[in-house]
């Protein structure tokens, strides 16, 4: 085919994409939305769909609203900002309703009568207590700050998102300044597409590798010094004033590298009066996680090393969490209280044990546990396991115990069932050894929060064989993309 195609959008997939029909075969068409006709630049044909983006809007959705940001066009970030939210809210209860019937084989009627209307978020635009910005190189090989481009890998500078206060923008703005600098000097080049390069995992960089972080005629293939630099809004220890915490991940560096990243949260420190903290960490793995792998260093307000420095709080439900600048917490403050107040609604009864799998630093299994004589929980990440610990113990919730470890190992060594089970897994949805284990303690009931109604349907078809689904919410945690967050009770059959 020549031509760009002339599309008519009908629907949405699972991913926010549009979907329509060329000659009977399915088109995927990155930023389509329903009732848009576009021209669209086919990027891939499939067996049996193919794959394209949209160039031009020749007819606009009747009920579109204006984009929200300047970069819709091209930041990947809110494919639906042109949706009005009703129209947001409404698809996304059709997305949980359709992936439990279809991969949970759940009846239909029944699913309807579960779920309500999806919860909205109280705010649309500057809700985000947390950003991840990528680093990416632009055209000249300098690192750009910003976000992925719409269906593509590159980074694109968001200096206009709506999802972050101004003071944010101003710090990333200030980041990337101040990351080009450095790259002029001292050749400290931006990630480039990792995904994409296979680069073997390595724990000490060879000297190759550190060369190939540098600016050169090699940075189009290699790794690059450069990867996110996280930023976090939370409160001070007084639980009171408002501040900003700045994660910045780097590929592992020598003594040179580590210093120059030093200096520039040195600078954003004296620069930003609010930013309560910069620290450090480091990734060998050639992956686009923004996990990092070793911490460097936390910089306090006044440029000093402190590492204590890099705990916030957050509120929910009256409470207060301490959380490290890496930990896992809810993004969205104001809806993380809706989501945690469901919870709690959902919950059936009390009982003698809670088992909290996939805990974070303890919320909201914390906030379930005046409910239960015991609460057990369960999380991979150690350091969050500390804090889940010093959380319990300020909310004075002293009947509990945590474990580090992987949720699916250490449910498999338990014999004992729990009285209720609170999963709240990432996306890729419970492990196929913790769903076993699961079926096979079979406590009471399964309260399963989950962030990915496709993993949450796989579950639901295997968990249907002992259980019975009895409550079904949804919150949207996340305006303008296609993610919804579920809260599903299941009870014992
Ligand atoms: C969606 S978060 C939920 C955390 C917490 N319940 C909250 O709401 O703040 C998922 C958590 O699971 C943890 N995790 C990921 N894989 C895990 C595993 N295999 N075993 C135990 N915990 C895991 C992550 O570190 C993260 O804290």
């Amino acid at each position: 085919m020549s031509a760009d195609p002339i599309l008519e959008i009908h629907g949405l997939s699972h991913d926010g994409r549009g979907v329509a029909r060329l000659d009977g075969t399915v088109v995927f068409v990155v930023g389509g939305l329903p009732g848009q006709q576009v021209r669209a630049r086919v990027l891939r044909r499939k067996p049996r769909f193919w794959e394209a983006a949209s160039t031009e809007v020749l007819r606009q959705t009747p009920d579109a609203v204006p984009p929200l940001c300047p970069h819709g066009d091209a930041c990947g970030g809110c494919p639906l900002q042109t949706l009005p939210q009703a129209r947001q809210l409404a698809w996304k209860r059709t997305l949980v309703l359709d992936a439990l019937e279809r991969v949970g084989g759940l009846p239909r009627p029944e699913l309807e009568a579960l779920l309500g209307p999806v919860a909205a978020s109280p705010a649309t635009t500057r809700f985000r207590n947390k950003m991840e910005l990528a680093f990416g190189p632009d055209a000249a090989g300098l690192p750009v700050l910003g976000l992925r481009e719409r269906g593509g890998r590159r980074v694109t500078p968001v200096p206009g998102c709506t999802l972050l206060p101004p003071e944010a923008l101003r710090m990333a703005a200030a980041a990337q300044n101040l990351a080009q600098d450095l790259a002029r000097r001292n050749g400290l080049n931006a990630w480039n597409a990792p995904e994409q390069r296979h680069q073997p995992a390595r724990r000490r960089q060879s000297r190759t590798f550190q060369n190939r972080m540098l600016l050169g005629r090699d940075a189009e293939q290699a790794g690059g010094f450069w990867r996110f630099l996280t930023l976090r809004r939370g409160l001070a220890a007084d639980l009171r004033s408002p501040r900003w915490w700045a994660l910045c991940l780097t590929s592992p560096g020598d003594a040179t590298a580590r210093a120059a990243v030093r200096g520039l949260g040195r600078e954003l420190l004296a620069a930003f009066p609010h930013m309560a903290a910069f620290v450090h960490e480091e990734r060998g793995r050639a992956d686009a996680l923004t996990l990092g792998e070793r911490r460097v260093d936390v910089l306090d307000a006044t440029g000093r090393s402190r590492p204590e420095a890099a705990r916030l709080h957050l509120p929910l439900l009256g409470r207060f969490f301490t959380l490290d600048v890496a930990s896992f917490f809810q993004v969205n403050t104001s809806a993380a209280q809706i989501l945690a107040r469901t919870a709690l609604d959902l919950l059936p009864e009390g009982g003698e044990e809670l088992l909290d799998l996939y805990c974070g630093v303890g919320a909201p299994g914390l906030l379930l546990a005046p409910a239960f004589s015991r609460l057990y929980g369960v999380e991979q990440d150690a350091r969050a396991v500390a804090l889940a610990r010093e959380n319990a113990a300020g909310l004075s919730v002293d009947h509990c115990r945590y474990a580090a470890g992987d949720a699916a190992l250490l449910l498999q060594e338990r014999t004992a069932t729990a009285d209720m089970v609170l999963a709240d897994p990432p996306r890729a949805g419970l492990a196929p050894a913790a769903l076993a284990a699961l079926l096979r303690l079979r406590p009471r009931s399964i309260l399963y929060i989950s962030c990915n109604p496709a993993t949450l349907a796989r579950d639901a078809a295997l968990l249907r064989e002992g259980y019975r689904l009895a409550r079904l919410a949804a919150v949207d945690l996340f305006p303008h993309t296609p993610h919804v967050e579920c809260l599903s009770l299941w009870q014992r059959l």
